[in-house]
Parts: C-alpha cells; sequence; structure tokens
C-alpha cells in the first residue's frame, strides 16, 4: 500500500485564493498590504524563495518591495536596509531571507525588525509571544504544518510527535506550537544529540524531519501508519531532494512529497501573516 500524498501545492492555492478575497476586502477599505523581503547574496535556494514569494504576492494582490543586496554587504548596511523598511509607510510586513552570509549576524538583523512588521514570526518578540502563548505571527513552515495537518484531517490532541531538528526557523517553534493547548500533541524533540533517534521516530504517530539530509528518514525508522511531514531539502544536481526516503511511502499512512509539500505552505503562511497584520490595521483605522 502507498501513503497517500499529502498535497501541500494544492492546499497553498486554495489557500491563496481565500486570502486573495480577503486582500480584496482590504483594498476596498484603503489598506494595501505590502510585503517586503531582504536578500543577501546569490543562494541560489534563496533566489528561488525569494522570487517565488514575490510571484505569489503579485497573485493575491499584495504590493512588494524586493531589496537585494550583494554578498559583501557589510552589518551596517544591513541595518540600515531593514532601518529603511522599518520607516516605509509602504511597507506593512517584512522578512530577512535567511540564511544570510556567514559574516553577518542572523541574530541582531532579527532583532532590528520592529516587532509589528515582522511577517515571518521569527523575531525574538514573535518568538516570546509563541512561548507565551500570546497573538501574534507564528514561524511560516511551522503554521504551514499545522495548517496541512488540520486540512488532512490528522489528530493532533494526545498524538505522539517526534520532530527532527531544533533550528529556529522549524523544529523548535515547531514544538511550541503542536504543545500550545489548541493543538495539545505530545512532542519530542530530537537532534543531533539524541542516542538512539530511530527508537524516538519508531513511537511517532507523526514524524516531522527536518534536517536537511538527503533521504536520511526510511521506512524501517517509521512505524505503520504513522503520518510524515518531509520538510528537509538538500539540493542533489541542483534539484530539491527531501529528507524521507522512497520506501517510507510504503509504511506511512500519509505523507507530504518534497518539493510539493511543506514549501509552498511556507510561502502561504508569509502571505496569511502579512494578510492577518493588514486586517488589524484597518481596524486600528
Ligand atoms: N526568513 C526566512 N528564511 C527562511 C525560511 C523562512 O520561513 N523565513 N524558510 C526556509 C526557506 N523558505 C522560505 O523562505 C522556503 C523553502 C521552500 C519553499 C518552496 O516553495 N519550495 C518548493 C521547491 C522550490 C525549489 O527549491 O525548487 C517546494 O517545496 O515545492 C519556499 C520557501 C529557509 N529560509
Amino acid at each position: 500500500m502507498t501513503a497517500e500524498r499529502i498535497d501541500g501545492k494544492a492546499v497553498a492555492a486554495q489557500i491563496k485564493d481565500e486570502l486573495k478575497v480577503r486582500v480584496d476586502a482590504l483594498r476596498a477599505k484603503g489598506v494595501v498590504p505590502g510585503l517586503g523581503t531582504v536578500l543577501v547574496g546569490a543562494d541560489p535556494g534563496s533566489q528561488i524563495y525569494v522570487g517565488g514569494k514575490h510571484k505569489d504576492c503579485a497573485q493575491v494582490g499584495i504590493e512588494s518591495i524586493r531589496v537585494d543586496l550583494p554578498e559583501d554587504t557589510t552589518q551596517a548596511q544591513l541595518d540600515e536596509a531593514i532601518q529603511a523598511l522599518n520607516d516605509n509607510p509602504a511597507c506593512t510586513g517584512y522578512i530577512v531571507q535567511l540564511p544570510l552570509p556567514k559574516h553577518l549576524d542572523e541574530h541582531r538583523a532579527l532583532s532590528l525588525i520592529d516587532p509589528d512588521k515582522d511577517a515571518d514570526g521569527l523575531a525574538p518578540a514573535s518568538l516570546g509571544k509563541l512561548v507565551l502563548t500570546e497573538p501574534g505571527p507564528l514561524p511560516c513552515t511551522p503554521r504551514g504544518i499545522v495548517e496541512l495537518l488540520n486540512r488532512y484531517e490528522v489528530p493532533l490532541s494526545g498524538a505522539e510527535v517526534c520532530v527532527v531538528g531544533r533550528g529556529t526557523t522549524v523544529g523548535r517553534p515547531l514544538g511550541l506550537l503542536l504543545t500550545r493547548k489548541s493543538e495539545n500533541a505530545t512532542v519530542t524533540l530530537c537532534h543531533t544529540g539524541t542516542k538512539d533517534l530511530a527508537a524516538h521516530t519508531r513511537e511517532a504517530d507523526i514524524v516531522i524531519a527536518a534536517v536537511g539530509r538527503a533521504g536520511f528518514l526510511t521506512a524501517d525508522m517509521v512505524k505503520p501508519g504513522a503520518v510524515v511531514i518531509d520538510v528537509g531539502v538538500s539540493r542533489v544536481d541542483g534539484k530539491p531532494v527531501g529528507d524521507v526516503a522512497a520506501d517510507v511511502w510504503e509504511v506511512a499512512s500519509k505523507v507530504t512529497p518534497n518539493p510539493g509539500g511543506v514549501g509552498p505552505m511556507t510561502r502561504a503562511m508569509l502571505l496569511s501573516n502579512v494578510v492577518d497584520r493588514a486586517e488589524q490595521l484597518a481596524d486600528q483605522d
């Protein structure tokens, strides 16, 4: 038996249709949502992702502002670009595309984002709100994963979820999101220090692989009937390849393809964060 395909591309398209209706309503009230992006350097993956974000904006009627900086940008120049977006009234939310080149301080960049304009939910104030379960923008990949699981009616309350990867954009915030009362899952967060990884993944009803090592999660590491979410991306011969090996599809009940699963949802959730914020601004008027 082959697992059911969790089609992130199709769900993202549906979400974009829903967002377009909300953006039209905002524009009718005179509020124009505007997403800014800051991209430093020429990382091929980041170029593709940022290009996709601007294409999405055009599709749903969000204005977009693209700031591309060269690889040798200094910290002071990056700080200045961030400050300019903080000060730009046409920009209602923005992101700094990660990873930044090694010589730049990622934490500093995220700290400089005006918390009211954090479209990615990755600024320290937004992550703090997530810890405190206060309302705020949620990191896009974790939000997209929860949205996909809900739309495919995968039960979360009481589920044993094994998240592999403790990064700040996916693993850590995902653990916080899934353990909120509204999701109510039990989460085991595994990482490079985990002693017997397969012993943990085999216990889980849902396995979420966010490592970035092509095909590392194999069928023998998955409980029969489990749901598997493939987040990590590696580039093999220039093509994106996920963390989940092909044989997992013979054991699991549902699997996200990669590409075509979590990636498009990450982009759709960025747009959702921008529209949520613009609606708050409209309500304040
Ligand atoms: N500031 C941020 N940086 C990064 C984030 C983030 O959420 N905020 N996440 C990732 C990259 N990412 C978004 O920026 C992202 C990853 C993947 C996709 C996507 O649509 N992938 C396609 C395949 C596209 C391809 O590689 O050819 C898919 O999975 O089908 C979109 C966005 C790290 N940085």
